[in-house]
């Protein structure tokens, strides 16, 4: 018999799911071995934990689903590791509750599992449901089928192999035949948090007119300026009439803000207004500021359901195809990649350097050097580059220039910031959300290739740098985005009607899904390098990699190592890899 150990450097619930695939796919393949699955850490911690597991019999009717023993929590105290949760500095001492709920993982045949969201009757019991309105709404009569069905549940991976497992699950998003809220009974609050991105308004406009029109909830609030509007600012009354334009206007009708996330306050003032429904929308750090508050709600005992809705112009967030908004943003950064384009065609030797929004994340920049084709080379934080010497910026400079006369350069915002740093002493400074203040790439970079090329004084070069960094996130969404934050926003009402919570409504494969947040939290969503993507860039822009072949492998295999290590896998061929391994081990 073979015995299989299986070590995990950090226990998060990625780790417990990962098992269950694992010890699954082992079992399939050879019943007799599936003992043998050694389960270092988790045995600890399943002999320690005394709470039950959680199920949700209301919301599983196939008894072929069982929710496995997987007590397991972000942290053997039960509290959220905070080094994958980093708080901002200022804020970490000032939140309210242990995070401390569990994950509600669900697991069927063929190694199916669910990662499910929280409901509200985990912790409230005997609620009453009523029939969901919508039933006797003529929009919907149309409709053969009302509701989605309870079981229904959308793959995380689409690409599988012949015996791969079925996969993990995300809840399908959608109207349910039961509510656990009576309209007269909704009083609902909708916030934004963060940086712009284009269709906040949008997003705010079909929560109102859906919890209005499909819901008949009339008390829907606006909390302005972000998370402290809680605790420090007004609010507004919404209605179907106020927000009905509001989609054609760029930034967000109610305001936004870094920082101010005091999560005890915050809980205090919904409960002191009645609020019984909260929509949170905003990047990863919103959605940190959502769980937490999702946690101390629960904690409370409160009817409460906590909905994030994702946001994110770098498009960093995890598990979701992509953050509305980010279309619109590729798209208008278009226009400022085309304004280099003939600014550096009309010059001898022109260049043209165009500074977008990415700051640990290079996909605006990325996708919008592959739409313009005008691009010459795209600089993103993910991919480390070089200036000087073979194979460096500098010489992919000059022999495209002597080749075609003029050049464009994107960088990302967060793209080099090790080598503007050596260059430039700053302040380790933070935003407010403890968000670290990049230094200006742009600028840097602009400067070094002028210093460069006169000092060679072979190549008189004309430099144009544009930054649209603003421009691009402060306009209205377009026409897909706009259809994207409609359905998005639809989602979260249809979900906390039902009395789901603690989830973001967001898109996986096209479909819309409820995601649990520690999935949405645990890790950032990056370009993979060494994922076809950015060969396909590369090989349309023809830059060099900046990696010679050596460098690239050991990159990829450090990353490889690195999202196994975390739990991450961004690519499937990573966790078919890492199966078939534990399945020839097995045999
Ligand atoms: N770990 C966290 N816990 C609680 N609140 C957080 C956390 N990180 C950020 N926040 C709050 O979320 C809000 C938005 O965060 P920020 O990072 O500025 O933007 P984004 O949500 O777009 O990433 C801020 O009000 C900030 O205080
Ligand atoms: O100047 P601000 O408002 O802090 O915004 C700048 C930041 O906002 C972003 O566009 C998006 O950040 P968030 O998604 O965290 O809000 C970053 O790319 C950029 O660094
Ligand atoms: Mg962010």
């Amino acid at each position: 018999m073979t015995k299989i150990s299986f070590q995990f450097n950090r226990l998060n619930p990625r780790s417990t799911v990962r098992l269950l695939l694992l010890k699954d796919l082992v079992h399939s393949l050879h019943p007799s071995n599936s003992n043998s699955i050694n389960y270092i850490k988790m045995e600890s911690i399943i002999s320690n934990s005394s709470s039950p597991p959680i199920v949700n019999n209301h919301t599983l009717s196939s008894s072929s689903l069982k929710t496995n023993n997987n007590n397991h929590t972000n942290g053997s105290n039960g509290s959220f590791d905070p080094s994958s949760h980093p708080a901002p500095k200022e804020e970490a001492g000032k939140m309210g509750s242990s995070l401390n709920s569990k994950p509600k993982v669900v697991s069927g045949t063929a190694g199916y599992v669910l990662e499910d969201v929280p409901h509200l009757s985990d912790y409230i019991p005997n609620l009453p449901t009523y029939t969901n309105p919508l039933q006797d709404n003529p929009a919907y009569s149309v409709v053969k089928q009302y509701f989605v069905h309870v079981d229904d549940s959308v793959p995380e991976r689409i690409t599988v192999h012949k015996d791969s497992p079925r996969g993990v699950h995300f809840r399908r998003a959608g109207p349910r035949q039961r509510v656990y809220f009576e309209s007269d009974e909704v009083q609902a609050a909708i916030v934004t948090c963060g940086g712009l991105c284009p269709g906040l308004n949008t997003v705010i406009r079909e929560l109102v007119c859906s919890l209005y029109h499909m819901y008949g909830v009339k008390k829907v609030l606006g909390i302005e300026g972000g998370y402290k509007g809680f605790y420090a600012r007004n609010t507004k009354t919404l209605t179907p009439k106020n927000v009905n334009d509001i989609h054609k206007r760029g930034g967000t009708i109610l305001g936004t803000s870094r920082g101010g996330h005091v999560t005890t306050k915050i809980v205090d003032s919904i409960q002191d207004r009645g609020i019984n429904q909260v929509y949170i929308i905003g990047g990863d750090g919103t959605q940190r500021g959502a769980s937490a508050i999702f946690e101390e709600v629960r904690r409370r005992g409160l009817k409460v359901a906590i909905v994030g809705i994702p946001k994110t112009i770098d498009n960093d967030i995890p598990v979701i195809d992509k953050s509305f908004g980010f279309d619109t943003a590729v798209e208008e950064a278009q226009r400022a990649i085309n304004a280099a384009h003939v600014e550096a065609e009309s010059f001898e030797n022109g260049i043209g350097v165009v500074k977008l929004m990415g700051r640990y994340s290079g996909f605006i920049a990325m996708y919008a050097t592959l739409a313009s084709r005008d691009v010459d080379c795209c600089l993103i934080p993910e991919s480390p580059f070089y200036l000087e010497g073979p194979g460096g910026l500098f010489d992919y400079i000059e022999k495209t220039l002597k080749e075609n006369g003029h050049m464009v350069i994107v960088i990302a915002e967060g793209a080099g910031q090790e080598l503007v740093s050596e260059s430039i002493q700053s302040e380790n400074t933070q935003d407010a959300s403890g968000n670290k203040l990049l230094q200006d790439v742009g600028l840097w970079i602009s400067q070094k290739i002028k210093d460069h090329f006169t000092k060679q004084n072979t190549l008189p070069i004309t430099l144009k740098y544009i930054d649209p960094t603003y421009m691009i996130r402060a306009i209205p969404s377009n026409a897909s985005d706009n259809v994207y934050c409609t359905l998005l926003a639809q989602s979260a009402v249809h979900g906390a009607m039902a009395g789901y919570t603690g989830y973001t409504s967001g898109l996986v494969h096209g479909r819309q899904t409820y995601i649990p947040f520690y999935r949405i939290t645990e890790r950032q969503n990056h370009v993979v390098i060494t994922d076809r993507m950015w060969a396909r860039l590369l090989s349309s822009t023809n830059q060099p990699s900046f990696l010679n072949s050596k460098g690239a492998n050991e990159e990829k295999k450090g990353e490889e190592l690195k999202q196994l290590a975390d739990g991450n896998c961004s690519d499937e061929t990573l966790v078919n890899k890492e199966i078939s391994c534990i399945y020839h081990n097995a045999l």
